[in-house]
């Protein structure tokens, strides 16, 4: 049977965007065929082996300032060396991005793209969200998947006041399952169609 490996690899100050990892990892371990992993990083000190072995790399960390953490962006910065001048290790893999951030918007979707221009650095291809926007109707409630409207990949919102217990939201939480679930059997075809 077709194996394809899924990492996501993530930075969590306070616990919020760990929650978001580990649903969006749930989400790639539930497709059947799929070996899924998850690693929290914080700079250069990263399981560099483990992701050039991966089909699949889920980036994940939450919006500070309006990009990704620090501690997530020194890790990107060490992949100029460890993955780019190392000999494009990460060339055609899948790639695919997470935030979560206080405020709904938050300018989550700064760290978002800013995810993608380091995939397509390292000549990896992006997957999307590939949901509808939620909650942008009369219809609508904050218990929509993709309820915070993003296309390009998922959010999660945590209210600044709650701890990582509280948020982000179920909702949140299943959009993120999505994202794992849809960038898991989007390596399979690629990795069947390699075979
Ligand atoms: C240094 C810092 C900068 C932040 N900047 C933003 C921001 O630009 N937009 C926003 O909506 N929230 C911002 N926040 C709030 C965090 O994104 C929010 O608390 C998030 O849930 C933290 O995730 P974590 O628990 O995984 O660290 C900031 C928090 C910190 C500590």
């Amino acid at each position: 049977m077709t194996k394809a490996i899924v990492a996501v690899v993530y930075h969590s100050g306070y616990g919020h965007t760990k929650r978001q990892a580990e649903a969006v990892h749930y989400g790639a371990s539930q497709v059947a065929g799929v070996s899924a992993e998850i690693y929290a990083v914080d700079g250069a000190d990263a399981p560099w082996a483990e992701l050039e072995k991966a089909d699949a790399i889920i980036f994940g960390a939450p919006t500070y300032m309006g990009g990704p953490s620090a501690q997530f962006k020194a890790f990107q910065d060490a992949t100029s060396h460890t993955v780019f001048a190392a000999g494009g290790k990460w060339k055609d893999k899948l790639a695919a991005g997470f935030t979560n951030s206080a405020s709904r918007s938050g300018d989550k979707l700064a760290t978002l793209q800013q995810f993608f221009i380091f995939a397509a650095q390292h000549g990896m291809h992006w997957v999307n969200l590939g949901l509808p926007p939620g909650n942008n109707s009369s219809k609508g409630s904050e218990a929509d998947l993709n309820r915070l409207g993003f296309f390009i990949g998922a959010a999660a919102q945590s209210n600044a006041d709650q701890s990582a217990e509280l948020a982000p939201s179920e909702s949140d939480l299943k959009t993120a399952e999505h994202l794992g679930a849809r960038v898991a059997n989007t390596a399979l075809q690629f990795v069947r169609g390699r075979e």
